[in-house]
């Protein structure tokens, strides 16, 4: 069996007439949580949505769970949460999740687990279009837990939740993790980074480190994670770092919280 949920070979994706991502290769592990870390317009929702079969490519290969990117059989076997929720605004919390169920054929008790996974049973009779925009992110990413999916792609879940909130949601993903799904999972946030298995960070397109936080901090020799990254950025060693030129400035500085993220 294929020890990779995921396989990226080669990607290239131009949007806007630009190439976005430039023959990035990718794999993420069965099993992991593997942590998206780039700043704003570093290409992590366009590789997301490649992942997802949602974005057109224009090189390479993207295979999920043994199957290409996109595929029908993957329907059920990723749950994708984007940055900007797909749900309907004259439909109650509940409402969203009865319908998005019933298309996915999920359990009839589906809607019910994932709003108390998500922390939204309160609110399940409230339409969607009077939530906040942390409760709109959280009826998404319910969506996206519908039907226990093998493979979970989160574009930023937690951006503009309390801390509390953050911390449940990412025990939700720990316990997840631990019963087999594979998670990747973006973020502006580096204090999260230390809670992913296995960290991926992007610049320009490109990928530039992939490694376990442990490594990262062994290899810089710095236990704060973003240092870590800023000092790799910067210093890549020879042969590892695949970017091609230093950071300039603070750039290699996510900001936190930064809204960004586009469709097309
Ligand atoms: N619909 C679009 N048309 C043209 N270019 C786009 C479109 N969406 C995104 N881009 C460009 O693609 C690049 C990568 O964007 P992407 O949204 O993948 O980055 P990101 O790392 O997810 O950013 P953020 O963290 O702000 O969400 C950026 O330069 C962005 O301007």
């Amino acid at each position: 069996m294929d020890t990779d949920a995921v396989k990226v070979a080669g990607l290239t994706v131009r949007r806007g007439g630009q190439d976005v991502l430039t023959g990035l290769d990718l794999s993420v592990p069965a099993g992991e949580v593997v942590g998206l870390l780039g700043p704003s317009g570093s290409g992590k929702t366009t590789l997301m949505r490649a992942i997802a079969g949602v974005q057109r490519i224009s090189a390479g290969t993207v295979t999920v769970l043994g199957h290409p990117a996109g595929a029908a059989p993957l329907r059920t076997l990723i749950g994708y949460a984007a940055q900007t929720p797909s749900v309907y605004a004259d439909l109650t919390v509940r409402e969203n999740l009865s319908y998005f169920a019933s298309v996915l054929r999920a359990p009839r008790t589906d809607p019910d687990r994932v709003m108390a996974e998500v922390g939204l049973a309160d609110l399940a009779r409230r339409p969607a279009g009077d939530l906040s925009g942390g409760q709109h992110a959280r009826v998404s990413l319910g969506v996206a837990l519908l039907g226990r999916p093998r493979l979970l792609v989160l574009d930023e879940p937690t951006v503009g939740l309390d801390p509390v909130l953050r911390e449940e949601l990412w025990s939700l993903f720990h316990g997840l993790r631990d019963r087999g799904t594979t998670l990747l999972v973006s973020s502006h946030v580096m204090e999260e980074a230390g809670r992913c298995d296995r960290l991926v960070l992007m610049r320009e397109g490109r990928l530039v480190t992939e490694e376990t936080p442990a490594r990262l901090r062994a290899r810089t020799g710095v236990q704060d994670l973003e240092q870590a990254f800023l000092r790799i950025v910067r210093e890549p060693e020879p042969g590892h770092g695949r970017h091609e030129r230093p950071a300039p400035g603070t750039r290699g500085n996510p900001a936190p919280g930064t809204p960004g993220g586009g469709e097309g």
